[in-house]
């Protein structure tokens, strides 16, 4: 399952600081599906997205673009499993019930990151995802992520 457009392009009225194309200052990272329940992001960090050291990336920041492009993931997942196009009528939103996270190596601050979600189960209150955070082809970070369904009007 290959795409085109964005994930985040397809979500209207979505002003989270890293994901939503509304907010002025955000990350705006965009994630595409590439097989059946997966999906990709490549992000590249800032000069001002440091940790203490300046070559590294801050760790809220790894957890920041984890957290979206998982939820983001759940969203889009959640328009398909109801048999409709992303973004189409009333909306589906999910937001992070649940992320875990384990860093297991630092990422530079000059490279880009690579993002790999995938959903490893699905029920209709909440959908569970594996996400790798890779940097210069090393895993960086992996997390489990708990997305859960919550009203369109939120
Ligand atoms: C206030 C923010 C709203 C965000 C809305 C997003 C709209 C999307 C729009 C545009 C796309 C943007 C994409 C965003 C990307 C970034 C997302 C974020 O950063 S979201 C902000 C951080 N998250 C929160 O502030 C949640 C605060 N928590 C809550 O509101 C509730 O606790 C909530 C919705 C998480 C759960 O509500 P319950 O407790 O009423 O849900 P129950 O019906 O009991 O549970 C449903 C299922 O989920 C599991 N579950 C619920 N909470 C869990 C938790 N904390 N950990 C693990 N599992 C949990 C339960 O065990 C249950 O599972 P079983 O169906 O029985 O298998």
């Amino acid at each position: 399952m290959t795409q085109e457009t964005a994930i985040q392009d397809q979500i209207q009225g979505n002003h989270c600081f890293g994901c939503g194309p509304d907010n002025d200052q955000g990350l705006h990272i965009k994630s595409y599906w590439t097989e059946k329940d997966q999906t990709r992001c490549e992000f590249f960090p800032s000069a001002h997205h440091n940790a203490g050291p300046a070559q590294y990336l801050n760790g809220g920041i790894m957890a920041t673009v984890i957290d979206c492009h998982t939820v983001c993931t759940a969203i889009a997942d959640g328009y398909l499993q109801s048999g409709r196009a992303v973004g189409s009528g009333d909306r589906i939103w999910y937001a992070t019930g649940n992320l875990d996270i384990k860093y297991l190596a630092p990422a530079r601050i000059d490279t880009p990151l690579i993002l790999e979600a995938t959903i490893t189960e699905r029920s209709p209150r909440k959908t569970v995802l594996h996400c790798n955070l890779s940097s210069d082809g090393r895993l960086c970070a992996k997390a489990e992520v708990i997305a859960v369904r919550v009203p369109g009007d939120w």
